[in-house]
């Protein structure tokens, strides 16, 4: 049963989300483990919605502790079609202040200890990711936080996304080995989600959050997690908003996407040959190849 088509992942300070209306917890095991905390559904203005606290919602969980798999795995089980994740970035660039929102168009991958796969054990797939966020999905997002006019927020529409493994935040000669790159952002969680995402085809975009100007500024302090939560206090409850109004819009005209489609050419194993296991195990994501 299809239980909300869209779903919000809440990243650092956001945790929980107050415009949610008839809210109901529910916990979900996947075969890929438990996710990071109970699923949260509720309505948006009368459209439901899966909400889940990256980290759980008492940010117990590292970045390299995210059980990403079960986290996606289990947006798919309640029928979510469109995945929103909200996320506290830090700015590689001066034009992007803190508060201010980017909606990444792509992600470098500097991750080491993530599993960014469902596929393997006698199944190989390999998903187009040139373009690794839904566009369509991404304007709606975009064009949600311009209609709003929010107090010192510009939005950046595109832009690149580091994700970086961490904990420890970057060192200077790291981030200006990515501000020489071009790339805008840096978080420690996205791309690995963007990639099951994909897996799963389900259309994924990110709201991102500027907290701080990483550690290459010479005019700002390197970034600390102090610096970081007094921004994300105001960056969460404008999140909300753009939520809010990204689902309301979404509702009335739910886009077009190809993530949805991910798998029609990406799986090479003959299903058949494959193991029942394996095909058990990943049936959901499968079932209308099968
Ligand atoms: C609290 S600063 C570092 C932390 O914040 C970001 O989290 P998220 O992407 O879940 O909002 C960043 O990726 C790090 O995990
Ligand atoms: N500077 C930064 N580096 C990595 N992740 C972050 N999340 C928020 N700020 C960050």
């Amino acid at each position: 049963m299809v239980e909300a088509r869209i779903g919000i992942i809440g990243g650092s300070g956001l945790y929980k989300m107050d415009a949610l209306k008839d809210v109901q917890e529910i916990q979900v095991q996947t075969p890929f483990g438990t996710p990071s905390d109970a699923l949260i559904l509720g309505t948006i203005e009368n459209t439901k919605v899966a909400f889940l606290a990256r980290h759980g919602r008492n940010h117990t969980l590292l970045p390299s502790e995210l059980p990403f798999r079960a986290n996606i795995y289990a947006m798919k089980q309640l029928g979510v079609e469109y995945l929103i994740s909200a996320s506290a970035v830090g700015s590689l660039q001066e034009e992007a202040k803190p508060l201010d929102m980017v909606v990444p168009d792509q992600f470098i991958d500097r991750t080491k200890n993530r599993v960014s796969t469902f596929f393997g054990e006698g199944l190989v797939a390999h998903i187009a990711f040139g373009d690794p966020v839904c566009k369509n999905l991404a304007t709606v997002v975009a064009d949600a936080i311009a209609s709003l006019n929010l107090p010192d927020v510009t939005l950046h529409r595109g832009g690149t996304y580091v994700c970086m493994e961490g904990p420890a935040f970057s060192t200077k000669a790291e981030s200006n080995l990515y501000r020489s790159w071009g790339a805008k952002i840096i978080g420690m969680t996205n791309l690995p989600e963007a990639k099951l995402a994909r897996e799963a085809e389900i259309a994924y975009a990110t709201l991102a959050l500027v907290t701080d100007y990483d550690c290459w500024h010479p005019d700002h302090d390197s970034v600390t997690v102090e610096m970081v939560i007094a921004n994300l206090q105001r960056n969460a409850v404008n999140a909300q908003k753009v939520i809010q109004e990204t689902v309301r819009r979404l509702a009335q005209n739910p886009p077009k996407s190809d993530a949805h489609s991910a798998l029609k050419y990406a799986i090479l194993t003959q299903l058949d040959r494959a193991p029942s296991a394996t095909l058990d195990k990943l049936r959901l994501l499968l079932n209308k190849y099968l």
